[in-house]
């Protein structure tokens, strides 16, 4: 059997489609290129409200997809409402996405420009579905919020885990990580651009709310390096460029709660 999809040659976004056929035929595929000057303010969004508390992290694993903080949401401690959502999406796990060099990395696109990585806070519906995977398959059953990444000076907030990646490096491998407050790695300013989206990994359910930042948040070219150590597969294959290009808009609509 093949090893499954990745971002090889061999198994990359140009190939998912042979195993999962919406990612060609889907009508509401992540990421997309935003273009401001295309994007509709609505003054009826709501500002996002989040309700974090750090004490709910659970776990940091190498997924040999991404490097991923999860959560414990069996309960209401960590909940996402307003912004454009209706009820109360509870928060799963965060992960990112990066380039092997700082120029790219990023999913979305934003007036051009491809940032150095890409933050997603995954949320599920816990007011509509029981669980996750039942969420995962609805069209409103997921919020992600989209953070973009800009190499500039040092972010404090992204050491604690940084510094527990050399522990992480093998695919599959999973360390206790507790007393994480993922606001932390929020920018002050909560301005977003939002649309209905998919997964942007297999299996691309299209269920994906987006919310995706307008501000970067920063960190240092040596912190951006600490991601590039984890393995995707072995010793010679480290992780980086873990994105999927710009897909088409199709006929949505991106609106924005910003003028
Ligand atoms: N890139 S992503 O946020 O679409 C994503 C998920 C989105 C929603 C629900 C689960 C997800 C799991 C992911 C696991 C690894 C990478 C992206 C993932
Ligand atoms: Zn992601």
């Amino acid at each position: 059997a093949g090893c499954g999809w990745g971002y090889g040659s061999k198994n990359g976004p140009s190939h998912w489609h042979e195993q999962f056929p919406i990612a060609k035929e889907g009508s509401r595929q992540s990421p997309i290129e935003l273009k401001n000057a295309e994007t509709k303010y609505d003054s009826s969004l709501k500002p996002l409200t989040l309700s974090y508390d750090a004490s709910s992290a659970k776990s940091l694993t190498n997924t040999g997809s991404s490097v991923q903080v999860d959560y414990e949401d069996g309960t209401d401690r960590l909940v996402l409402t307003g912004g454009p959502l209706c009820g109360k999406y509870r928060l799963r796990q965060f992960h990112f996405h990066w380039g092997a060099c700082d120029d790219h990395g990023s999913e979305h696109i934003l007036d051009g420009t491809s940032y150095s990585a890409e933050l997603h806070l995954v949320h599920w519906n816990a007011e509509k579905y029981c669980d996750f995977a039942e969420a995962a398959k609805a069209p409103d059953g997921l919020a992600v919020i989209g953070v973009f990444l800009k190499v500039c000076n040092e972010n404090p907030a992204l050491q604690k885990m940084l510094s527990s990646l050399d522990c992480i490096k093998k695919k599959g491998s999973k360390v206790e990580f507790t007393d994480f407050a993922p606001c932390a790695l929020l920018p002050p300013c909560l301005n977003y651009y939002t649309y209905l989206g998919s997964l942007t990994t297999p299996p691309l359910f299209e269920s994906v709310i987006w919310i995706v930042l307008k501000e970067p948040i920063t960190l240092s070219s040596e912190q951006m390096t600490k991601f590039r150590t984890l393995e995707f597969t072995g010793p010679d294959d480290p992780m980086q460029d873990n994105y999927r290009p710009p897909q088409p808009l199709k006929c949505r609509e991106i609106r924005k709660n910003f003028q």
